[in-house]
């Protein structure tokens, strides 16, 4: 997290007053600049001079280190060096870039008017100079700062305490690249797992939530935070402020929202107006999410099995990589904040299937409006841009793209049977952007665009004849200086005489050295008056050149002025249909989202889930997504697996599943892949099965017991610990829970014995869905005394002392770890794993007698006083005892030989 200062904001007509002492002593520039600075103080200010953003004092110092650029000085102040250096202002985006990415925020400060102008104010006038822009890293707008497949949430956090504790707090949160404004409640305890969700890269509190020891750790996570002042968050103005961004009168028209998530809203859009001074990007309305919509997912899960990025930190390798077949970036943003929130609403989730299925089914439609979309623009993106004075003209180009090719995939949507519901709305939403737009953008720019609009040049010929003329004037003008140059050569004799150009002396003629003589005597010199001699050159002037010059800036100035006007009327003309536009840009991403997931489908062979509100789980033939992919390509086949966790009333069934097996065999593999099986369906995607039942679930966990966090200064095993601790105190009867090696982190036996009641509790008061992995394979035993709880093992096989992995889950429980064989394959020295096997084998047998007799008082059947009143025990118990003695004794036994073991094993305990 980047700590930062809280940013004074001046009341907007008062201007901060200049330090005294410092005015006194300093020039006017100096002056300017640190009556500015005090006024933004917490960021890095960019001061314009001239080509330059030039930054002093300590703002030079950070930025030369982070950008790796010379540390200069200019001047004194109160006796020492002013610290200085600077980046060219047509470079800076990349500065800026890495700036932000570093964790700083800048201002951006512009010179406000013509030098000249200042001049003409007075010889000690300083050009004046205003912030024209706060750059920080959750308000961007820029395509170079921004990452096109992600979105770019600005997030406001406001808190309400309550007396008997239990804060609550509101969340709005922004995207200005996209106009998105969202806004939620939830209480303490779901705030980690809505952060991580919303996942913003900058978030906005008050000082006291900054400094808030108990939300410290939670705040930590984010990337940016910045405190405010708490007039930013005050609920009483909030309305108000809301109704003035939205330019209403009251918020009736606007969703209804809680006193919290309106204090949220309008912190948010009070900070957009701040950062943006004086500009007024464009939102939607903020649109209220309802608490428990989404699943919710804990940070540790969302990192664990590696939703967005791999526990290395890279998309390659995640879930999102290996589904992500969108095409364009606003689908590519749209996947990831829908794998970020699968939803808990069985017909929404069925609506969105719906939508994939009819292109799993026709694939001519999906391939062609894949291909449609492929060359279409990220309009919304465009659109902020334009909102902000920042677009250029290829934006409004991006726009009548984006039309037409609305127009094209509404041609090709009409020709499905049928489209069903979220189709349906898609094709509403394509029908809105007014064609005439797109014709009259289509009629007014040029086929080649230039990145910036000062550029000029973007307006087609004959668009306007206005334009057109002072083109041609200029053009004509340029003609005359081409034949002005033959003539004067003509003139002179000199042959190699040209006119050039430059910004300092304007249109100029140049000769080689050795005519400079002759054109400066006469009779030359009466026509052409020496400016500047170089080395190799001479250049003149000439009165004819001057006149000429004036007319060509002029023409050149009036067809940039018109192109301007024109792309502002243009502009203004896409700002008043955005509605239009941005529901248009949603319909392609929901398109792309659609068509994608089908590809994947069918490329993959995944199938459509049946999503209900039951507590029922069960997949057929189950597979990894992404490890899958990845043994794909090394033309290694994946081990499909059933895993059906449903209840089964009045049968004994498995909620859940003890899987125990080798080292490698492929556990952690498939307890994640029945996480993102369900976190796949509820997203809407068909899922890697050949079926899949999936009951809604409403929080998923997941935890192993490996991961350490020494940055935060707790151990593996402690970190393990609390993790679970929140499993176990959240889970809810609509939990999936998958743990993997919980208790590993410490003594063999404190491990057990905490994995033995978490199990307990998961099975008696959680009543999740769970699977457990575990390399304790006393737990086993525990199928004995709990009906929901099923045994599963990885099998694998011995092959002249080697173990063979087929990544098989199979009923049952494994007879050992194999370890030894693991660490064999890894490399280990043949006389470490020779010492290794006979160091277990003692271990062994200790260890199983110890464990034993730990367990065997924990057994219900120990209180059975005969062994006539076990035999005469009711079947079902007796099985059940025979299992626990069996889970014992790894040597394959009959019923009678486990219960006789049972029996030789009770004489053996100390009598009580
Ligand atoms: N179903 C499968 N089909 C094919 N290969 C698999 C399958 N499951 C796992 N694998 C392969 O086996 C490797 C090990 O799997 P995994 O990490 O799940 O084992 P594990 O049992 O959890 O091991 P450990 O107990 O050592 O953590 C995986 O990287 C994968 O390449």
């Amino acid at each position: 997290m980047t700590v930062q200062q809280p940013i004074p904001v001046p009341p907007p007509d008062e201007a901060p007053a200049a330090p005294a002492e410092a005015a006194a002593r300093v020039t006017p520039m100096m002056e300017q600049y640190l009556e500015i600075k005090a006024a933004h103080q917490g960021l890095l200010l960019f001061y314009r001079m001239g080509d330059f953003y030039e930054l002093f004092f300590e703002d030079a110092e950070i930025a030369s280190k982070t950008l790796g650029i010379v540390l200069t000085k200019r001047g004194k102040h109160q006796g020492a060096d002013i610290p200085m250096c600077g980046v060219p202002v047509e470079r800076s985006e990349d500065y800026l870039h890495r700036l932000i990415s570093a964790g700083h925020r800048v201002a951006v400060c512009e010179q406000t008017e013509d030098p000249a102008a200042a001049k003409a104010r007075g010889n000690k006038s300083v050009v004046r100079r205003g912030v024209v822009r706060l750059v920080t890293p959750g308000t961007l707008t820029e395509d170079t700062l921004l990452d096109a497949r992600a979105n770019n949430y600005l997030l406001a956090i406001a808190r309400a305490r309550a007396s008997g504790g239990g804060d609550r707090f509101g969340l709005a949160w922004i995207d200005i690249s996209t106009a998105e404004f969202m806004v939620t409640e939830c209480s303490s305890g779901e705030l980690a797992a809505t952060l991580a969700r919303i996942n913003p890269n900058e978030a906005i509190v008050t000082d006291a939530l900054f400094n808030d020891s108990e939300l410290g750790q939670t705040l930590r996570e984010l990337p940016a935070v910045t405190p405010l002042t708490r007039d930013v968050f005050d609920g009483a103005t909030a309305e108000k402020r809301l109704c003035d961004y939205f330019a209403v009168a009251t918020m009736d028209g606007l969703a209804q929202l809680t006193r919290l998530e309106a204090t949220a809203a309008a912190a948010a859009v009070t900070y957009v107006d701040r950062t943006q001074v004086g500009k007024h990007p464009p939102l939607s309305p903020p649109a209220r999410e309802a608490s428990g919509a989404t699943m919710a997912i804990d940070p540790a899960t969302r990192a664990n099995l590696e939703l967005t990025r791999t526990l290395a930190g890279e998309r390659r390798g995640s879930l999102l990589d290996a589904i992500d077949c969108t095409v364009t970036s606003a689908g590519s943003r749209l996947l990831a904040q829908r794998l970020a929130a699968p939803l808990t609403d069985a017909p929404a989730i069925a609506r969105r299937l719906d939508a994939v299925s009819t292109f799993v089914a026709d694939s001519a439609a999906r391939e062609d409006i894949r291909s449609i979309l492929r060359g279409a623009p990220d309009m919304s993106r465009a659109l902020a841009r334009l909102s902000v004075g920042r677009g250029g003209p290829r934006d409004l180009a991006g726009i009548r793209d984006g039309i037409i090719a609305a127009d094209q995939v509404l041609t090709r949507l009409s020709e499905l049977d049928q489209p069903p519901q979220e189709i349906a709305a898609v094709m509403a939403a394509l029908q809105r952007p007014s064609r005439q737009l797109a014709a009259e953008f289509a009629s007014a720019l040029d086929e080649q665009l230039p990145l910036i609009k000062r550029d000029g040049g973007f307006v087609r010929q004959g668009y306007e004849p206005a334009l057109d003329e002072a083109r041609n004037l200029r053009d004509a003008s340029r003609l005359v200086v081409a034949s002005m140059q033959a003539r004067y050569a003509d003139a002179t004799s000199v042959k190699g005489l040209k006119i050039r150009h430059n910004n300092v002396l304007g249109y100029f003629v140049e000769v080689t050295a050795q005519h400079g003589d002759k054109l400066m005597s006469a009779p030359l010199n009466a026509t052409f008056i020496h400016r500047q001699t170089l080395a190799g050159q001479v250049r003149f002037t000439t009165s004819e050149l001057g006149e000429i010059e004036a007319k060509i800036a002029n023409a050149g100035d009036r067809a940039l002025g018109l192109e301007l006007e024109i792309f502002e009327r243009l502009s203004a003309k896409a700002m008043a249909i955005s509605d239009d536009l941005r529901a248009a840009a949603h319909a392609f991403a929901l398109l792309d989202v659609a068509t994608s997931l089908a590809k994947l489908a069918v490329d993959d062979n995944y199938v459509r889930p049946e999503v209900d509100d039951s507590l029922g789980f069960a997949i057929e033939a189950g597979r990894h997504p992404v490890v899958e992919q990845a043994l794909k390509r090394n033309g290694e086949p994946f081990i499909a697996n059933a895993c059906d966790l449903s209840p089964a009333p009045g049968q004994k069934s498995g909620q859940l599943w003890l899987l125990t097996g080798p080292n490698m065999a492929g556990k952690s593999t498939f307890l994640r892949q029945n996480a993102l099986i369900a976190l796949l369906a509820q997203i809407g995607s068909f899922v890697p099965a050949t079926r899949a039942r999936i009951g809604i679930v409403d929080r998923l966990f997941s935890r192993v017991g490996a991961a350490d966090d020494l940055a935060r200064g707790r151990s593996t095993f402690m970190v393990e610990m609390v993790e679970t601790a929140a499993i176990l105190n959240q889970a809810g009867e609509r939990s999936l829970v998958i743990l993997d090696e919980i208790g590993r982190g410490t003594a063999t036996f404190d491990g057990l014995s905490i994995a033995w009641a978490a199990i307990e509790h998961l099975h008696e008061s959680n009543r999740c869905r769970t699977l457990f992995a575990t390399h304790y394979h006393e737990l086993t035993a525990l199928s004995a005394k709990l009906p929901r709880m099923f045994n599963a093992t990885v099998r694998v096989k011995e092959w002249q002392g080697n173990v063979v992995f087929l990544h098989e889950v199979l009923p049952g429980s494994a007879d050992r770890s194999y370890g030894i064989q693991v660490a064999k394959l890894a490399g280990l020295p043949p006389a470490v794993i020779t010492r290794a096997k006979s160091v277990l084998s003692k271990l062994e047998a200790q260890d199983r007698g110890q464990t034993a007799r730990a367990l065997v008082d924990d057994l219900p059947l120990f209180a059975v006083p005969s062994r006539a009143a076990a035999e005469a025990a009711p079947p079902s118990e007796a099985e059940l005892l025979m299992e626990a003695v069996k889970a014992l004794h790894p040597d394959e036994m009959s019923p009678r030989e486990a219960l006789d073991a049972l029996y030789a094993l009770k004489a053996k305990l100390p009598k009580q």
